[in-house]
C-alpha cells in the first residue's frame, strides 16, 4: 500500500519569536525540521515524504540541505495561510490511493513505534491520531469563574494524524472554518469518527523558545 507524509512548516512562528523560522533552529547542531524527516525516514524507506514550506523559505532550506549532507528524499509543497490550506497544498501532491500521515514539522520527537502504531492502526480504522493522557489538574473557564473538571474526560493530540487517503482528500475539499485546529477536526466535520492511538510524551510541538531548552535535553 502506497504511504506518504505530509509535514507542515509553513507556520510563522510568533509565539517562538526568533529571526530564524524555528523550523529551522538547531537542536544537538541540526536543524529541528531534519530531525522531523529523519525520523519518517527511518520508519519506512520507500515513505513519500513532501515537505511544506513558505515559498520565500524554500531556497534556505536547500542550501541547509547542501550544508549538512541532508539527503532524505522529499518533495516541497508551497505553505498557505493557515495550517489547513498548507496541508491542503501538500496533499495535492499525493496522487495514489493508499494512506497518507499529516505530521508538525516542529515535533521532531515523535517516536518510530507511535508512527508505526497510527499507520498500522489506519490500514484498519482508516483515521488515527496519537493521543496522550493529561497530567496534571484542568481547569474550565466559566462565566463566574472557573470549576475542576475530570481529566480522565481528555486528552492531549499530536500528530502524525493518518487517514486513508481518499477520505482526508474528501474532507479538504471543505470550505475551511477556524475550528479547524488538526487534520482530525477537518474529518470529523464529514461525520467520520477518529481512532485515537497511544502517542509518546516527548513528541512536544516546539512552539515557544521553552520548547527548546526541553527539546535540547530530550536528545
Ligand atoms: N500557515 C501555516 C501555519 C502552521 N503550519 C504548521 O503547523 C504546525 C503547527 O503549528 P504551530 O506550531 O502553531 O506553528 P506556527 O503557526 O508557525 O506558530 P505560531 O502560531 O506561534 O505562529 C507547524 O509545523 C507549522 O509550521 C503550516 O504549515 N502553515
Ligand atoms: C495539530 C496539532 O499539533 C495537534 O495538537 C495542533 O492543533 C497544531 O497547533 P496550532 O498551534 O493550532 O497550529
Amino acid at each position: 500500500m502506497k504511504k506518504s507524509v505530509i509535514i507542515v512548516a509553513g507556520g510563522k512562528g510568533l509565539r517562538m519569536g526568533s529571526e530564524l523560522p524555528k523550523q529551522f533552529l538547531p537542536i544537538g547542531g541540526k536543524p529541528v525540521l531534519m530531525h522531523t524527516l529523519e525520523v519518517f525516514r527511518k520508519y519506512d524507506a520507500s515513505l513519500q515524504i513532501i515537505l511544506v514550506l513558505p515559498k520565500e523559505q524554500q531556497g534556505f532550506w536547500r542550501q541547509l540541505c547542501e550544508e549538512h549532507g541532508f539527503d532524505v528524499e522529499h518533495l516541497i509543497a508551497d505553505g498557505g495561510g493557515t495550517r489547513f490550506h498548507s496541508v491542503k497544498n501538500g496533499l495535492a501532491l499525493v496522487r495514489e490511493p493508499g494512506l497518507v500521515g499529516v505530521h508538525d514539522g516542529v515535533r521532531p520527537f515523535v517516536s518510530v513505534e507511535v508512527i508505526q502504531r497510527c499507520y498500522d492502526l489506519a490500514e484498519e480504522q482508516k483515521a488515527v491520531i496519537p493521543v496522550v493522557d493529561v497530567v496534571e489538574t484542568l481547569r474550565h473557564l466559566t462565566d463566574d469563574g472557573s470549576e475542576t473538571v475530570s481529566r480522565n474526560d481528555y486528552k492531549l493530540v499530536q500528530t502524525p494524524q493518518v487517514f486513508e487517503t481518499e477520505l482526508l482528500k474528501r474532507a479538504y475539499a471543505q470550505e475551511f472554518t477556524p475550528f479547524f485546529t488538526d487534520d482530525a477536526s477537518v474529518v470529523e466535520a464529514m461525520g467520520i469518527p477518529v481512532y485515537l492511538a497511544e502517542g509518546n510524551r516527548e513528541n512536544i510541538k516546539i512552539t515557544t523558545p521553552f520548547d527548546l531548552k526541553v527539546g535540547s535535553a530530550l536528545l
